[in-house]
């Protein structure tokens, strides 16, 4: 089942609405025919096998096929093989009719490249010629490798190429074909061929006994699973051990076509007793009863019987069923919600889906690194609730990827590339990040956005390179999801089914599943950010009690409140035991279910595939991705630049409303870009009574410049200032509170100075070196000594700021 998940589908099935879908159109109806049950099998998902009753065609055509066995092939004409009954026949075909064959082949598209290698074989091997498959068996397999969109083959019996170059036609220009065979002479007109067909480069020959190769390919890992189809058309007796080593190289949804199974009625005589017929009934009788694989017998040479799915529904269980949809209903109401009213508003609500998924997710993590903490928290709590939104919706996504997938299958792809390349931005992101930010803060350093963008795209490149296939993924695909996106593939003229079950799409199966999916989803995301959020409130404890001990005068339950009264750090951590929760869910419901995933193919490089390029790209389309990746990043990069400055323009006016709120308006520059310099007029003195609470890792200096930011203040004499360098640490938290003077000296933002007749006297003496009421320290004289008072009135008895409002 977890295979078969791997099939392109998105949304569930939804009774009478899959039925009206299907009715709609005479295309979903074809569909359905094929799909009409899940084509499942047991346990490790389907591998439909074709038996083919495939001969080997002759220049002339009889009507019936059947004949008595003949005696081995010639040795000195052609490669050895068991008894070959075509050889004894004039037919490549069963049960036909000469004219009625005829008329196949006239209607059978053959290139002329192998017609002409038919002509050669006949020539060099006139005694073995009919062992090549027939021209419709080799339309027949390619179209099969068409549909299965294979990309890597492997054929057991390559005789003179016939099938390898049929097989081989049928791949993209970055497939490939394993071609097994222990004839080197036969081999040799193979490889002559092979260059004539132009498809030498996607060959790979392997001389020996086929049961041998086979076994170097087990003995590696990387090989299990890494191919689309396979074909076997050898030694009889061999098929059985064949198509056993096969099963495991072909991946799950793959398809092995052994030739050859009906043997010219051969099976079904009961007198027949030579070694191939009984090998291969064996095989017929094997190979129904197994339950590992979907099965048919498609007599070619007598029609093409349509594949018969053979889903087994008990095989899961009512659970899995049931589970099924409720994993699918909420989709699957949204997108036929949406469906109903116009199709275009599926692509567009997926193209806004994308948007939100990116603007959710990546933006507001940098631009929150850079505001100020005052929206920080309500922020990331924004920020939680748009990324929900988007999981949500995600599917729409990959239904958005895998239509375009479907319209183009190399730029579809590309596309998904491209999706998933965002994605993984985020994950990888996400704890590359933290990490990072921890090791930074450790030695006290950060990293500007401009070093950090680069560095995560270097993180991403290891990462598609370490698996490069992973972009092909398609997420959360259930058999119940399986009809309705056919009937949407089937009415939608965007869409169209392609099966995305090959190996580039297994390799990336580690994420299709929808309980990794959420495994995934909270720890590269959830978790970090409830991880961040709950530092972020720490720290603004923390801040808090700094005030509480530093800042006298300030409403220290209000901050305090303000500081606790923050909901996010719960409501993430209830967010978060959902997501556990849920993902605990899936394990325990799908344990029975889920196999283990597949191994994921070793990145070959060969040296014949390198001229055309890698990964199932050629070298000119990976240019265009490089490219393509190049302005995407240089629009991440503008874009990140712009929301540094804009951030930085943000916090200096919150810096300097939040200061308003306390210490009175703020109408002079304060900072500038890399230092804050503040008036001490007390040159040389150890007491400033232009600010209090000194900011930490300020240090006065002498200077007779001019002080930036306070055109008022004429300054001819070496005086002493405060310089305050723009550490992070002061750019969060140690400014506005400690920034005290900006109307000049002598007074106070939000305080008024007045002498002792306007004012009930202080009764306090001095107060503190670094509180404004410092300014007459010394002077106990309360007749001639200058009060401030302050915005709510009171004299300052240290310092009594206005409440925020
Ligand atoms: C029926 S022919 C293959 C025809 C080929 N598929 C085509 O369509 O042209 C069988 C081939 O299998 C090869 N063969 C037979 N036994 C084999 C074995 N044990 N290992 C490898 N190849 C074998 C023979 O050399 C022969 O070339």
């Amino acid at each position: 089942m977890y295979k078969c998940r791997q099939r392109l589908t998105v949304l569930f099935m939804m009774q009478g609405a899959w039925q009206r879908l299907a009715a709609a159109s005479q295309t979903a109806h074809i569909r359905s025919q094929r799909h009409a049950r899940w084509p499942c099998a047991e346990s490790r998902g389907y591998v439909v096998t074709v038996a083919a009753t495939g001969t080997a065609p002759s220049s002339s055509v009889d009507t019936v096929g059947h004949s008595s066995a003949s005696t081995d092939t010639d040795v000195s004409s052609g490669p050895s093989e068991e008894q070959q009954p075509e050889q004894q026949q004039q037919t490549k075909h069963m049960h036909m009719s000469e004219p009625l064959y005829a008329y196949l082949l006239q209607h059978t598209r053959e290139p002329a490249v192998l017609a002409a290698l038919r002509a050669d074989t006949a020539a060099q091997f006139p005694a073995a010629a009919r062992m090549a498959i027939s021209p419709e068996q080799g339309a027949f397999l390619a179209w099969l490798l068409r549909t299965l969109q294979a990309r890597r083959v492997i054929e057991v019996g390559v005789f003179t190429g016939y099938s390898s170059i049929a097989l081989a036609l049928a791949l993209p220009p970055t497939g490939t074909l394993l071609a097994c065979d222990r004839d080197p002479r036969s081999m040799t007109l193979a490889r002559e061929y092979w260059a004539k067909a132009g498809v030498a480069d996607k060959v790979h020959e392997r001389l020996g006994p086929a049961a041998a190769t086979l076994d170097e390919l087990l003995a590696d890992p990387t090989q299990h699973g890494s191919y689309d189809f396979a074909f076997i058309d050898a030694d009889k007796k061999g098929y059985r051990a064949y198509y056993e080593q096969l099963l495991q190289l072909v991946r799950p949804g793959g398809v092995i076509a052994i030739d050859n199974t009906l043997w010219y009625g051969r099976v079904a005589d009961a007198e027949n007793t030579d070694g191939a017929t009984l090998a291969l009934r064996e095989l017929n009788a094997f190979l129904v009863a197994d339950k590992r694989i979907m099965f048919s017998l498609v007599p070619v040479g007598d029609g093409i019987e349509p594949l018969e799915s053979v889903y087994q529904a008990s095989s899961f269980g009512d659970n899995a069923v049931v589970l099924d949809r409720i994993v699918a209903a909420p989709w699957t109401a949204l997108w036929l919600a949406i469906l109903w009213r116009h199709w275009h508003a599926l692509t567009a609500v997926a193209v806004f889906r994308s948007f939100l998924h990116y603007l959710a997710i990546i933006s507001p993590v940098f631009l929150t690194r850079v505001l100020a903490k005052q929206t920080y928290l309500r922020y990331r709590v924004a920020i939680i609730a748009l990324a929900l939104l988007s999981y949500t919706l995600h599917p729409g996504g990959g239904l958005y990827r895998d239509a375009v997938m479907a319209r183009d299958e190399q730029w579809g792809g590309n596309l998904a590339a491209l999706t998933l390349f965002m994605r993984l931005l985020v994950g990888s992101r996400t704890l590359f990040w933290l990490v990072l930010r921890y090791f930074m803060k450790l030695f006290g350093y950060r990293l500007p956005p401009q070093v950090m963008i680069p560095l995560h795209g270097a993180l991403l490149a290891i990462k598609l390179i370490a698996k490069p296939s992973q972009p092909f993924c398609a997420v959360l695909q259930t058999p119940a999801t399986q009809p309705l996106f056919e009937a949407i593939a089937a009415n939608l003229p965007l869409f169209s089914l392609i099966p995305l079950d090959r190996p580039a799409i297994r390799a990336g199966a580690d994420i299709c599943n929808p309980l990794h999916t959420w495994v995934v989803v909270v720890l590269a995301w959830a978790l970090p950010a409830a991880a961040s959020l709950v530092s972020d409130f720490e720290a603004r404890q923390r801040f808090v009690a700094r005030c509480q001990s530093q800042v006298v005068g300030v409403d220290r339950e209000r901050w305090l409140g303000k500081a606790r009264g923050s909901c996010a750090p719960g409501a993430v951590a209830v967010l978060l035991w959902v997501h556990l929760a849920t993902a605990l869910w899936f394990l325990l419901m799908y344990r029975q279910m889920l196999p283990p995933y597949p191994v994921v193919p070793k990145v070959t490089i060969d040296p014949h595939a390198l001229k055309q390029g890698i990964w199932g790209n050629t070298w000119k389309e990976w240019g265009r991705i490089m490219l393509a990746f190049g302005v995407l990043y240089a629009i991440l990069a503008g874009y990140f630049t712009g929301l540094l400055f804009a951030a930085k323009g943000i916090r200096r006016d919150e810096f300097r409303t939040m200061s308003g709120k306390y210490f009175g308006k703020f109408d002079r520059q304060l900072f500038n870009a890399s230092i804050d310099i503040l008036p001490n007029t007390e040159s040389g003195g150890s007491k400033n009574p232009f600010y209090f609470n000194r900011p930490e890792g300020c240090t006065e200096v002498q200077t007779t410049e001019s002080l930036p930011g306070f055109p008022d203040i004429s300054i001819n004499q070496s005086i002493g200032i405060l310089a305050c360098s723009t550490s992070d640490k002061q750019w969060r938290w140690t400014v506005y509170p400690w920034v005290v003077d900006t109307n000049g000296l002598g007074s106070y933002p939000g305080c008024a100075t007045a002498n002792a007749e306007g004012v009930t006297p202080s009764t306090g003496s001095f107060i503190s070196d670094d509180s404004p009421a410092g300014e007459d320290a010394g002077n106990s004289t309360q007749a001639t000594r200058n009060e401030y008072v302050c915005q709510n009135g009171l004299p300052n008895q240290g310092f009594a700021p206005a409440p925020a409002p």
